[in-house]
């Protein structure tokens, strides 16, 4: 449990006038606090994945940088070469006017395996016209003074300043970045997806270099110099070997034809388009015209967070001591006092005199947070839902990620024959990287980038976690179920029970006692086969499949359903095309809790393009704690990796939170004036985290309590099947000063939770209170953020709010007066709702905060991730 602060405010909640959205990130977005020649600024580092697939979001952060740093290891000529290609890349699509870079051989500890000299990356730094600079993030040679650099080569004075780290796999781009927030070196390799870092840095001489061009200007990083340019396309034109296609490009303008996907995608990821679309600047907010009023917020707000469930440093010995009344167990903040044999001991919540004969002075709890286990592990046939022996081997397996099945549910529909453009940037590095598109094609339809997705996602699994049991189910108008694709696992499913849930659950339940799946070990090549063998055809008969699916995994807990799909669901059970009042969407609810009463996730990748009924199939995911997105067909690749990422930690989660008397929650999501909340989670990832609002049930009233005590109760089930109770106590004390209580913020933990907040009133259609909400939140934490943790944190949540706050604005300009369930959410915003919603703290994290989570998180297999590197290259 952490709070929005370590003070309880119980001060007056005057009224604000707030200014609109712009001009409160403009405030943030001003010139950054300079004194002398030193500047502060927060470095915004993005580390790229060097592995990445398609990726339709590459040119858009490119568009967004500050600063790029392009890495290649002294020890590969082949990252040496693509280096050069990705600054052809960067100037293509960086705003050159405002934008530096730097080149940078990583890895200079390693001599003996050199392959790239010195003189060789500053000859080319230098035709490129950008600084050059040899690291180590090993050793930390010259790692600060790289990123300093770069900083000081930017033209332009911002608060905050986008670092984009760039380069092949493998080069260093990760080791560098934490290397440089926290000094530390990272040995084992982890191909990254895309991760963000914030640090506050305080730079020196910078003053010099805005506007007029540093010392040496010759040698500038800054890409505004058309005669560099023109060097770099002479000097790209004289490589020879694979990266000499930059010099065919032309210079790509915002009024492409695929410029408004992109604009969806940026807008996704909370990536403005400075060229297309960002409106005149205003520097300063009393130049607003617009205010709005609305109540001033304040931090008295709860994180929960499952993040280490699976990680238990306090087990008591005992069992939990509850009050006879409320139910609270006694804890670190009860006032206890021991009378002979007695403990006497009066509730701090409901007042209560409890007396226990049965409780020892030593066992009463010491620590905040305490685990007690309710049950011992199931014997381990009992874990054994299916398929014995891998069920057993994984489910007493570290690391891996979940007990119960992956199931694919694909769909072939013939809809997923249409093409997607690959942006041109974008076909023209794969097609220079792998070679894999047919000459000239730069279009690949959503069923072979589906497939494509698949191929290196059970490759990832079978590398990783070989035990895994991997299902698959492809649907059209029929629903085929390829089980772990041995042909005895292969049937279709009897299209006469298409439209009725219960045979469908049958159907699956009665498979899954009859066949035997096989671990992807044994059933990975015959699964490639038929991944490679899909094509297209017939309606999307998405809910049966769906439904047997479930009757699959029925039984094995901790199981996750991917259901793949390009269309509105207009085939069997769940049809949404043919009836205006949308019967289908009453299946979709059905199946969710289904899905949370059996602990079985349901995940949805839908392919942007066709509108795909999302608000209505989304039920089942959101019901069931799983995640929603509408994707570019190219990003589905990196979306189930991060999916098979966030493993599940424990199933049958519920969190109790026990509130004093003299406070109540101040949540819509919650019955009004409650001071005790159940709510049941279902099975819970490392991401999952809940948020609480609370607030003074008598807000004049004196309080005669020094302190006031919380109390967290999260029962929860993990994977070897032992139920578990963790208590989580606290209290804090009250602040009616407003600078007090900023003071004591906990910026990370607010914005969460005003972010969680925000998404639940705008998916009810409440969007006026969403935007104000939203707005103070903004406010309070941009004027009140003071030290280095909380400025960090500021930044993370200004930049991870942005798509928020636009689909928010734009639904309320929208709906004006009309009613918006009536006029239903488009894909797009359900899934931005739906992300916000579920929105984990350790996105807001600052540098300092992120590694203390990275440390403690559980390490990837060296020697798995080394592979699966050299597959990628192969
Ligand atoms: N000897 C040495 N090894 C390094 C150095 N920098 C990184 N490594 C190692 O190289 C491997 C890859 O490093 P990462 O930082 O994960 O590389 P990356 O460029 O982020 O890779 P992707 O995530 O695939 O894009 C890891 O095993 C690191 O420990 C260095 O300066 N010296």
């Amino acid at each position: 449990m952490e709070f929005g602060g370590d003070l309880i405010f119980v001060g007056k909640t005057e009224e604000d006038e707030i200014p609109e959205e712009d001009d409160i990130e403009e405030q943030i977005e001003e010139s950054s606090p300079q004194n002398g020649d030193e500047e502060t600024c927060c470095l915004d580092i993005l580390d790229t994945a060097g592995q990445e697939e398609y990726s339709s979001l590459r040119d858009a952060y490119m568009r967004s940088g500050d600063g790029f740093f392009i890495v290649y290891s002294i020890v590969s000529r082949a990252s040496f070469d693509e280096a050069v290609a990705i600054f052809s890349l960067v100037q293509n699509l960086a705003n050159s006017e405002n934008s530096a870079a730097i080149l940078c051989g990583n890895k200079c500890d390693l001599e003996d395996q050199r392959v790239v000299t010195y003189e060789e990356g500053q000859q080319v730094a230098d035709k490129l016209g950008i600084p050059f600079c040899e690291t180590s993030a090993k050793t930390g040679t010259r790692v600060k003074e790289a990123f300093e650099k770069l900083v000081l080569e930017i033209p332009t004075h911002k608060s905050t300043q986008k670092i984009v780290m760039l380069g092949s796999g493998a080069v260093g781009k990760s080791a560098l970045t934490i290397r440089y927030v926290s000094d530390q070196f990272v040995d084992n390799y982890d191909p990254t997806i895309e991760d963000s870092y914030r640090k506050m840095i305080t730079v020196k001489g910078k003053k010099r270099a805005a506007g007029k061009g540093i010392p040496g200007a010759g040698n500038s990083g800054s890409l505004n110099s058309s005669r560099r340019q023109s060097r770099v396309r002479s000097f790209m034109s004289s490589l020879s070997g694979i990266f000499t296609w930059g010099r065919s490009w032309r210079r790509r303008s915002t009024t492409t034809d695929d410029l408004p996907v992109q604009q969806q995608q940026q807008q996704q990821r909370g990536i403005p388009n400075r060229r297309a679309s960002a409106p005149p600047r205003r520097t300063h907010a009393k130049n607003c015209t617009k205010n709005i009023k609305c109540k001033k917020t304040d931090t008295n707000v709860i994180l929960v967070s499952m993040k280490d469930l699976d990680q238990m440093d306090n087990v008591a010995t005992g069992d939990p001591v509850y009050c006879d009344k409320c139910q609270v167990v006694l804890s670190c903040v009860s006032d206890t006092k021991q009378d002979g044999d007695k403990l006497l001991w009066k509730c701090e919540f409901c007042g209560h005199e409890n007396v226990s004969t049965e409780v020892r002075e030593e066992e009463i709890p010491k620590a905040d947070t305490i685990d007690y286990a309710l049950s011992a592990p199931e014997p381990q046939e009992k874990q054994v839902v299916m398929g014995a022996e891998a069920e057993k081997t994984e489910a007493t397996k570290p690391g891996t990620t979940g007990s119960g099945y992956v199931v694919y549910c694909l769909d072939i529909s013939g809809s997923m024959g249409g093409t997607t453009q690959l942006p041109e940037l974008q076909a023209e590095w794969k097609r220079q990287r792998d070679g894999n598109l047919a000459s000239g094609g730069d279009q690949v339809t959503r069923l072979q980038a589906i497939q494509e997705a698949l191929r290196r996602q059970i490759e990832r699994l079978h590398l990783e976690n070989p035990e895994r049991r991997v299902i698959f189910i492809t649907f059209e108008s029929a629903v085929e179920v390829y089980g772990d694709c041995t042909s005895d696992t292969i049937q279709e499913v009897p299209s006469n029970i298409h439209e009725e849930f219960d045979p469908l659950l049958s159907y699956g339940e009665k498979y899954s006692r009859e066949h035997h799946i096989k671990p992807l070990s044994e059933s990975y090549d015959k699964m490639r086969t038929i991944i490679d063998m899909l094509s297209p055809k017939g309606c999307t008969s998405l809910g049966p499949a769906l439904s047997v699916a479930m009757g699959i995994v029925n039984g094995s807990v901790g199981s996750e359903i991917v259901l793949c799909t390009d269309g509105a669901p207009n085939g069997g059970i769940g049809s949404l095309s043919s009836c205006e009042v949308r019967p289908g969407s009453h299946f979709y609810i059905k199946a969710g809790e289904y899905a949370k009463e059996k602990n079985i996730t349901i995940s949805i990748l839908a392919v942007e393009g066709a509108r795909t009924g999302l608000e209505m199939v989304s039920k089942c995911a959101e019901i069931s704690g799983g995640t929603i997105n509408v994707l570019n067909p190219l990003e589905i690749s990196r979306q189930l990796r991060l999916i098979s990422q966030n493993y599940i930690i424990a199933t049958y989660v519920t969190i109790t939170l026990f509130l004093h008397p003299e406070l109540e929650v101040d949540d819509p999501r919650f019955p009004k004036g409650s001071s005790k909340i159940v709510k049941e989670i279902g099975s819970a990832t490392k991401d999952t985290d809940m948020t609480f609002v609370y607030k003074l049930k008598n807000p004049g009233k004196k309080l005669d309590i020094e302190k006031i005590p919380f109390q967290v109760q999260v029962s929860y089930t993990l994977k070897d099947g032992r139920k578990m109770l963790r208590t989580i106590s606290k209290s804090l004390s009250t602040t009616d000063c407003r600078e007090a209580m900023e003071e004591a913020m906990n910026v990370s933990v607010v914005g969460t939770a005003a972010v969680q907040k925000t998404a639940y009133l705008a998916s009810k259609g409440d969007l006026e209170n969403a935007r104000s909400h939203l707005l103070s939140n903004k406010l309070m934490i941009s004027k009140g953020s003071r030290n280095l943790k909380q400025k960090e944190e500021k930044v993370a949540f200004m930049e991870e709010s942005k798509t928020l706050s636009s689909v928010v604005n734009k639904l309320h300009k929208e709906r004006k007066g009309s009613s918006l369930r009536a006029c239903g959410f488009s894909d797009l915003d359900t899934t931005v709702l739906h992300q916000n919603l579920a929105q984990s703290s350790s996105k807001l994290y600052g540098a300092s905060r992120k590694m203390e989570l990275m440390r403690k998180r559980t390490e990837t297999n060296q020697a798995v991730s080394a592979a699966y590197y050299d597959i990628q290259q192969m």
